[in-house]
């Protein structure tokens, strides 16, 4: 299969050809409407001539165009997704500048770093040690990923061997696609062509010199352009036009032109076509080159490609794609970095109620999604805590990776989305995990010693904008100071409840769905300055790009660069960012209380309240209800399990013989105990023992430990101690 096929594909990067950029807007439309691309086509040419004739200029209004944008997204919908092509990164580093404002100086090296080189932008990940998780570049080329059917069929020996099945699946599978792709492929190659046609004629090509800029200043005293554009097409042309000038300044720019007033004009337009609000648009701009900044708002205005993860623990991925292929889903792997991944290009059924779906054998994932996981590389036997788990599709490729083996704590402080999260843990068959609602920031008081820790951070959502567009306008400053204090706050709790100590771990991933500086690198700064006792690792993620180690005059310790960076213009899925550290040394004496106040507990429900109303990261999976009225929790009953175990456990130990548990039938009328029947019948002997044993220093169940101890053993140890202490004590006495 040629081009066309490639485009749809997710994967590793290629070189930008800038008409392409253009044309992919064009493609947005399903590609069997070819009635509407050809009136799309007309009206641009109309709006050229009208250009041309000088027709008083037509008023857009901001929400027009936001619209018009926003149209085009809703259009395409249903139509399998495209890989894009991204723009080669910009030699020209002046283009990359963050504002320092707002930044503590915890979020930049403590040390400043001299002669740091900032590495290319398009760099990939470093290979890994693990031939078979090797991305193969010959995949994404063309020619082989066309014809060659061992190529493909090495795509799907993953962890099977049956060739036979293999081929008739992947050719049952082909013949599908490839006649809708053949014909997709003659439509884009007329379309391509019939747009660059109409694109050497728009825009001032080769070494003519574009007016954009005009002696207009706005309110802030910044060169503007006074043409009012027409029509969304002829901004798209300026901004077009402006990029090729960041991009050739030498010879392109007006004369008495600086870089700045191109930059500006940028910023305005991206705002009206693509319906940014300016603090949002200049903070993503800040992020790259000019070009690629383009290419970055263009991807997020196509939805990424639909992509479930097999769920191992119930099936293998072979035999999943051919029951979703016997009713008539279209799919392939995703790529060999990813072993369960199937990305699916057309479907006739409804792939969140399907057999196989409620089954459990897959869950709608994106596919960045995948990769802290990856990262964290959870092994069997593990404890293993993911700290912000709903709605679980993290936690349960942890307990598929686990192979149900160890234990998973998956946390998360919203107790709504944890029932979603339970959900999921049923439906996919784990049963090593156990769910809690905690503010993470309460780690490790809850508990800690952890082999390995996840912190998948609440964060801005700048990575999903083609999810949710809402991002482009409701983030304000005030959010990316929050955000990023929550974040330093829980990653550096995400490090206490790690043991240094483990043999097989002692790691913690973070991650985000964001792209921004603060929330990404700015916080892993913040670690690595306040716990000297962990270092950066590499991922093990075989691409992605290197985390920035320097930008906007903010220097950041060199071994950012093993951090990972996705976007949607470079790898066709969501914005993420992946961080692994080590734990090498025990956590500082200084470091309990996270939330450095006594009255933490307090604090970390406080922010948490905080948290709940600026969460937007938007994750809930396609076709998932709120799933208020499953698996509740019960409060109440829970607490006489607590206190049966209690009694339970005082009386095994020999501690208190005489320990009463809750009678087990003691549920009302309505089947429910009331808690204060419950508390009345409790009190006495049982109470007074378990408040001696929580004087002699024990931790009650399920509830923060008020030990400062790092980890569970820490403060088994100390509480052995205190209780063998008090014991001398009394014998002393007597
Ligand atoms: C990006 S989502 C997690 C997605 C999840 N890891 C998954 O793969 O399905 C962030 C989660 O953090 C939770 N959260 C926000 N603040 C928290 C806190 N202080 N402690 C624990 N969880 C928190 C939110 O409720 C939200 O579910």
């Amino acid at each position: 299969m040629g081009q066309g096929r490639r485009m749809k594909k997710q994967g590793m990067p290629e070189p930008l050809d800038e008409s392409l950029v253009t044309r992919k807007r064009k493609d947005a439309p399903p590609a069997a409407d070819e009635e509407r691309k050809k009136r799309s086509r007309t009206a641009a040419r109309e709006a050229k001539e009208a250009k041309t004739k000088a027709a008083p200029p037509k008023k857009v209004t901001p929400s027009k165009k936001a619209a018009a944008v926003n149209g085009a997204k809703t259009r395409v919908n249903g139509k399998p997704a495209k890989k894009f092509v991204p723009p080669p990164p910009s030699d020209d580093e002046d283009d990359i500048s963050v504002s320092a404002d707002g930044l503590d100086d915890d979020d930049v090296m403590e040390d400043g770093l001299q002669g740091v080189n900032v590495t290319g932008l398009d760099a990939l990940g470093s290979a890994s040690e693990d031939d078979e998780d090797e991305i193969d570049e010959d995949e994404f080329d063309s020619d082989i990923v066309d014809s060659d059917t061992e190529v493909r069929k090495a795509m799907w020996s993953d962890d099977e061997d049956d060739d036979e099945i293999e081929e008739k699946l992947t050719a049952a599978n082909i013949a599908g696609l490839s006649r809708k792709l053949d014909m997709q492929k003659a439509i884009e190659e007329a379309e391509a062509q019939a747009e660059l046609e109409e694109g050497n004629m728009q825009t001032n090509i080769a070494n003519e010199r574009p007016r954009i800029l005009e002696d207009e200043e706005d309110e802030e005293g910044r060169p503007i352009s006074n043409l009012v554009p027409q029509d969304i097409q002829l901004l798209r042309t300026r901004l077009n036009d402006t990029v090729r000038v960041l991009d050739d300044f030498k010879n392109l720019a007006e004369e008495g032109r600086s870089r700045t007033e191109y930059r500006a004009q940028m910023l305005k337009d991206i705002c009206a076509y693509y319906g940014y609000s300016e603090f949002l648009a200049d903070k993503l701009l800040n992020l790259f080159p000019a070009r690629e900044a383009f290419a970055f708002f263009e991807a997020n205005e196509t939805p990424r490609p639909i992509v479930i993860r097999t769920n191992t623990l119930r099936t293998h991925r072979r035999e999943l794609a051919q029951s979703l292929i016997n009713r008539g889903v279209q799919l392939e792997p995703v790529g060999k970095w990813s072993k369960v991944g199937l990305q699916i290009f057309e479907s006739q059924v409804p792939l969140g109620a399907t057999p196989e779906y409620l089954a459990g054998h897959y869950i709608l994932q994106a596919a960045s999604s995948f990769l802290p996981v990856m990262a964290l590389a959870p092994q069997e036997n593990e404890r293993v805590l993911d700290m912000a788990a709903a709605p679980g599709g993290k936690t349960t490729h942890i307990a598929a990776l686990m192979k149900n083996t160890g234990c998973i704590f998956a946390n998360d402080a919203n107790k709504d989305r944890a029932k979603g999260l339970i959900g999921n843990i049923h439906r996919l068959g784990v049963r090593n995990s156990i769910v809690c609602h905690y503010s993470a920031l309460e780690f490790p008081r809850v508990m800690g010693g952890f082999d390995r820790v996840l912190l998948d951070a609440p964060c801005s959502g700048t990575g999903v904008i083609a999810k949710d567009a809402s991002v482009k306008t409701n983030k304000t400053e005030a959010d990316f100071m929050k955000l990023p204090h929550l974040q330093k706050q829980l990653v550096l709790a995400a490090i206490d409840s790690v043991n240094h100590l483990s043999k097989t771990g002692g790691y913690i991933v973070y991650s985000t769905c964001s792209v921004t500086v603060e929330e990404n690198e700015q916080v892993v700064q913040y670690a690595l300055n306040k716990r000297p006792n962990v270092k950066l690792v590499e991922t093990g993620l075989t691409f992605g790009k290197e985390g920035f180690t320097k930008i906007g005059g903010k220097i950041f310790h060199p071994s950012m660069k093993m951090t990972r960076r996705y976007y949607p213009h470079t790898y066709n899925v969501d914005g993420f960012f992946v961080a692994k550290f080590k734990k090498i040394g025990p956590t500082p004496a200084n470091a309990v209380g996270v939330n450095e106040s006594k009255s933490s507990g307090k604090a970390a429900a406080n922010t948490t309240t905080q948290l709940e109303v600026i969460d937007n990261a938007p994750i809930r999976e396609e076709g998932e209800e709120d799933e208020s009225d499953f698996g509740g929790f019960d409060e109440e009953e829970d607490q006489k399990y607590i206190e049966r175990a209690q009694a339970k456990d005082l009386r095994r130990k020999g501690k208190n013989p005489k320990a009463i548990p809750p009678p087990k039938s003691d549920k009302g009328a309505n089947g429910t105990a009331s808690k204060k029947d419950s508390k009345k019948d409790d009190a006495g002997a049982e109470e007074k023992a378990s408040k001696k044993e929580k004087k002699a220093g024990g931790t009650e169940v399920a509830k923060p430990a008020k030990s400062n101890g790092v980890n569970g053993k820490e403060s088994e140890v100390k509480s052995k101690k205190e209780r063998r202490k008090s014991g001398e004590k009394k014998k002393g006495k007597a």
